[in-house]
């Protein structure tokens, strides 16, 4: 384990270092409750160690300090084991009630300390397996399980701040819907299993734009989304009047570009999107307009022939 020990004797801290490291845990010291916040911030540990009675800051509020830092972060736990030389029942009662999770006496003996190390060994192992298993499932949660690409939850949760910050600060939002166009009839003539390989297709193709306009730094922070079935979503969060209409163009020629087959796609012979590009500078009003105004244009786009997009 990795191992903060927070203790204002340099003492004590060379001999509890040594005892540790000889049970093969690796040990970071902290003078004071100060440096001990500092060095929790800017590292990770599977365990403290904290000394109750230090000048300044003591243990407790250190722990408490500490334990607020990790209310921002869902799930970040660090057990926290109260070291002293007084193990009084009051000391107990205020270590759990500060965020502590144990209790140890300085004079406690070799083993009780070694055997006190293998539980929260065992802890660490477990808080491991939970912050990966966790990251899957937000991971999940926040992707379509098709393409990759955020889904229409994760889409919605982004879209909302990124409004309110663009209608506070004055500033442009634009948003791209995409359709691929006479998806019907590819799945029909190519089977549901080659309608999905088509869709990852420019899924991947939408990503690579986004990814690209983000890299160009033509529109920090666009991103592309599934919005459901065979509709996408590019959302523009801040990028001047006009951009929306290049990306658009450059969606639509892109999709073209990949060549796929699509004979049923009326003179195409190929798979294309059509696309309705919207700007809202500055954004005001409501999210919902933005996306009934692109819906609109989609449609017009649609009609206009496919294989196309419309910008306001
Ligand atoms: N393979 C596959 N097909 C999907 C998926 N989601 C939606 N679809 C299909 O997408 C098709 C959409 O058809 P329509 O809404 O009629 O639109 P369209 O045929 O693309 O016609 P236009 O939009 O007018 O160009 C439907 O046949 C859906 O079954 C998916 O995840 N995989």
């Amino acid at each position: 384990m990795k191992i903060l020990l927070v203790d204002d004797s340099r003492a004590i801290a060379m001999v509890t270092t040594a005892r540790l490291e000889s049970f093969g845990h690796e040990v970071r010291h902290a003078i004071n409750g100060q440096t001990a916040i500092e060095m929790f911030q800017s590292d990770s540990f599977d365990l403290i160690l904290m000394d109750i009675e230090m000048p300044g800051m003591n243990g407790f509020e250190t722990t408490t300090r500490i334990r607020a830092l990790e209310g921002h972060e869902p799930w970040a736990w660090t057990p926290i084991i109260f070291v002293t030389a007084t193990d009084s029942d009051t000391n107990l009662v205020t270590a759990i009630e500060a965020g502590g999770d144990d209790f140890i006496s300085k004079s406690s003996p070799e083993s009780v300390l070694q055997a006190k190390m293998k539980a929260m060994t065992r802890i660490a192992a477990l808080r491991s397996r939970l912050a990966q298993a966790n990251g899957k499932l937000q991971d999940q949660a926040n992707h379509d399980g098709l393409t990759g690409l955020y889904n229409r939850r994760a889409m919605d949760l982004r879209i909302d701040t990124l409004w309110e910050t663009a209608v506070h600060a004055g500033r442009p939002f634009s948003l791209l819907m995409i359709d691929v166009d006479n998806f019907k009839k590819y799945n029909d003539h190519y089977s549901h299993q080659a309608g999905d390989e088509c869709l990852k297709a420019v899924a991947d193709c939408l990503e690579g734009v986004a990814r690209q306009v983000n890299e160009d730094k033509m529109a920090p922070g666009v991103f592309a989304a599934r919005y459901g079935g065979e509709e996408f979503a590019i959302v523009i969060p801040d990028a001047a009047p006009g951009v929306h209409v290049g990306i658009a163009m450059t969606v639509v020629e892109a999709v073209a570009g990949l060549n796929l087959p699509h004979e049923w796609n009326e003179q195409w012979g190929k798979v294309t999107v059509s696309v309705g590009a919207v700007c809202m500078a500055p954004a005001s009003g409501w999210v919902k307009e933005t996306f009934r105004i692109a819906d609109d244009l989609l449609y017009q786009a649609k009609a206009a022939g496919r294989n196309r997009f419309e910008a306001n």
